[in-house]
């Protein structure tokens, strides 16, 4: 058997015209623009390659784009104080700031200072809480992502075992409130957990963000399994070129699997397109304008 492929690629693009369909719509009936702010502190080079991604479709979807690169050695004060300014700008309807940030800096607290409306990230505390009490909310993009992939190729959601492997706020929590929010039956696996091979095996969906190299074996899996592999690794070939792999090792899981995501071209586009869709759905919740239907979970 060989898994069905979770066209990631092709499904933000599809999400992302949507995006821009309603970009167009706002423009013309009430002449606003949706405008992303995405600030990045430091040159990490693939922080750099993951924002110039977003800015460069952030503007092909219609929407303004307003960039700040800040030097690594930015002081949280100064970070905190650009954010200050970002969530009183009324052309800024979303604010991502690119994490990890540098140990000087308390993430948490960069986090608690973004405007809850404008935390497209999903990431602030009471969007977190308005999440788990089943309230609306801006959904953390990639595990948006992954749930859409997943009502459009894993069946129905209902009553399915889930298993979650990684439980970062980022991805795994959150990944396993959106499920629990489906009704699927949620493992939440971690660095702790004991014999994760045989609770994989339980498993009908599973969500591999764990952050190591094809780390989930096919043989893991049970037959027909939905695969979503969130990990994106970068693998030294030897000869000066990296390649990109996710956490779960592909060749052996999808000849066990029913459908799988592959890396790269499976959630990483999805991320990006959720977030493009968020900085809209943002935007429409501040001006109190209808909100558009399919660019949330
Ligand atoms: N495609 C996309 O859009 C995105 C991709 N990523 C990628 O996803 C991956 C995970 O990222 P993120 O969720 O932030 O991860 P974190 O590094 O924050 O967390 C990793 C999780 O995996 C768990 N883990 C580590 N080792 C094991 C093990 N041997 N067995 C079981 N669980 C283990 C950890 O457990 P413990 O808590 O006990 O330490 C932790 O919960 C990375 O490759 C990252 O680059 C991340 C965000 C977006
Ligand atoms: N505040 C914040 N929000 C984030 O959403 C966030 C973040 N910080 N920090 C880093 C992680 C990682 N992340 C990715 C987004 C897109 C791809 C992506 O587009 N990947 C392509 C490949 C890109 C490449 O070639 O490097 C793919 O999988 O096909 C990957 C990873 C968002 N993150
Ligand atoms: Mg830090």
């Amino acid at each position: 058997m060989t898994a069905q492929l979770i066209d990631g690629k092709a499904f933000a693009a599809t999400l992302r015209e949507k995006v821009a369909d309603h970009v167009a719509h706002l423009k013309r009936t009430h002449g606003v623009t949706p405008g992303l702010a995405v600030v990045l502190v430091g040159d990490d080079p693939a922080s750099q390659v993951y924002v110039r991604s977003k800015q460069t479709q952030t503007l092909v979807a219609g929407m303004h784009s307003y960039e700040y690169t800040l030097p690594s050695e930015t002081s949280e004060t100064d970070l905190l104080g650009l954010i200050r300014e970002l969530n009183a700008d009324p052309d800024v309807h979303g604010i991502l700031v690119q994490l990890p940030l540098s140990d000087h800096i308390d993430e948490a607290s960069v986090i608690e200072s973004i405007d809850p409306a404008k935390d497209v990230d999903g990431f602030h505390p009471v969007n977190v809480g308005r999440l788990a009490t089943g309230q609306t909310t801006l959904v953390p993009c990639t595990p948006m992502g992954c749930l859409m992939m997943l009502r459009e190729y894993g069946g129905r959601l209902t009553g399915q075992h889930a298993v979650v492997i990684g439980r970062s706020n980022i991805v795994g929590k959150p990944m396993a409130q959106l499920l629990l929010r489906e009704n699927c039956t949620v493992t939440v696996a971690h660095s702790k957990t004991v014999d994760l091979a045989s609770l994989v095996n339980r498993a009908d969906i599973v969500v591999a963000t764990v952050g190591r190299p094809h780390f989930v074996q096919g043989e893991w899996l049970k037959t027909g399994a939905t695969v979503i592999d969130v990990g994106i690794n970068r693998i030294d070939q030897g000869d000066d070129t990296t390649r990109l792999v996710g956490d779960v090792d592909f060749d052996t899981a999808k000849d066990i699997a029913c459908a799988i995501t592959p890396v790269p071209g499976g959630v990483g586009p999805m991320t990006i397109a959720c977030l493009l869709a968020n900085t809209v759905t943002a935007c429409c919740r501040q001006l109190t304008l209808p909100e558009p239907v399919g660019l949330t979970v």
